[in-house]
C-alpha cells in the first residue's frame, strides 16, 4: 500500500471526539515507514490542517466531504455551496435546524445539528439538488457533484499514487464513496452496516483502536510494509 486514507470523526476519534492514542501511534507508524496518512473528513480545512498538524500527517487532506482538498500546498474549493444554502433556507422554514459551530468556515457545503432525523430531512429536500450525510456528529447537506471518493482521487492524482494503491478507514455513511474507490477498504467494529457490507476487512475493535488493529494486521505485520 502506497497511503493510508483515514476517516477522522468516529474513526480516529471516540463517540466523544477525542483522539485515539493507539490509532496515534500507528499513524506515525506508517508516516515514520514512508506511507503517508491522507485525512478524509467532514470537518472544515481548518480543522482539518490542526489535526494533520498535531498528528504528524504528511499527505494530502479532503475536508469537508470532498467540497474542499488542499495538496501541494494549494487550497481547491470544489464543491458549491449555494446548493446547500438554498436546501438549508427551505429546510429551515419548516424545521428548527441550527448550523453547527464554526459554520462562518465552512465553505463549500452546510452543516447542521441532529434535531431531526435524516430521513425526514431528505424528504422535505426531495426536490433539491443536494446530498444528505447523516454522519452520527452532525447532518451535511453537500453539493453532490463531490464527495470523499471523488476528492480523495484527486488528492492522489496530486501525490502520484494511484487510489489501488490506498488503504481506506471510515466509520459511517459520508466515507462510502472514499472507500469505493480505495484498493483496500477497512470498516471500524462501530461502522454503519452498510460499510461492514462492502468493506474487505471489518476490525474486531471499535474506534481508533481497530484502526491501529486494521494497520497492525493488514500493512505493518512485523515492522515492514506490505
Ligand atoms: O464532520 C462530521 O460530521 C464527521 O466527520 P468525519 O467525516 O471525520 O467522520
Ligand atoms: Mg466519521
Amino acid at each position: 500500500m502506497k497511503a493510508i486514507a483515514v476517516d477522522i470523526d468516529g474513526t480516529i476519534t471516540d463517540p466523544t471526539r477525542k483522539l485515539s492514542i493507539p490509532a496515534l501511534k500507528a499513524l506515525r507508524k506508517s508516516e515514520s515507514l514512508g506511507v503517508p496518512v491522507i485525512l478524509v473528513t467532514g470537518n472544515i480545512l481548518c480543522f482539518t490542517r490542526a489535526a494533520s498538524v498535531l498528528i504528524g500527517t504528511s499527505g494530502g487532506l479532503v475536508a469537508e466531504n470532498g467540497g474542499v482538498i488542499y495538496s501541494n500546498e494549494k487550497v481547491k474549493v470544489l464543491g458549491d455551496i449555494k446548493k446547500a444554502e438554498k436546501a438549508y433556507e427551505h429546510l429551515r422554514s419548516l424545521y428548527p435546524v441550527e448550523k453547527v459551530q464554526f459554520s462562518e468556515f465552512r465553505v463549500s457545503e452546510i452543516a447542521i445539528w441532529r434535531t431531526v432525523p435524516k430521513d425526514v430531512i431528505k424528504e422535505a429536500l426531495r426536490d433539491f439538488d443536494i446530498e444528505v450525510y447523516d454522519t452520527k456528529f452532525a447532518i451535511h447537506l453537500t453539493d453532490p457533484r463531490v464527495n470523499k471518493g471523488s476528492s480523495l482521487k484527486l488528492v492522489a492524482e496530486d501525490m502520484g499514487i494511484k487510489t489501488d494503491d490506498i488503504i481506506a478507514i471510515g466509520d459511517s455513511e459520508n466515507d462510502i464513496d472514499f472507500l469505493k474507490v480505495a484498493g483496500l477498504k477497512v470498516a471500524v467494529a462501530n461502522a454503519d452496516p452498510q460499510l461492514k457490507k462492502m468493506a474487505d476487512y471489518v476490525t474486531t475493535k471499535k474506534y481508533g483502536d481497530g484502526v491501529a488493529e486494521a494497520l497492525e494486521k493488514l500493512i505493518f505485520r512485523g515492522g515492514e510494509i506490505v
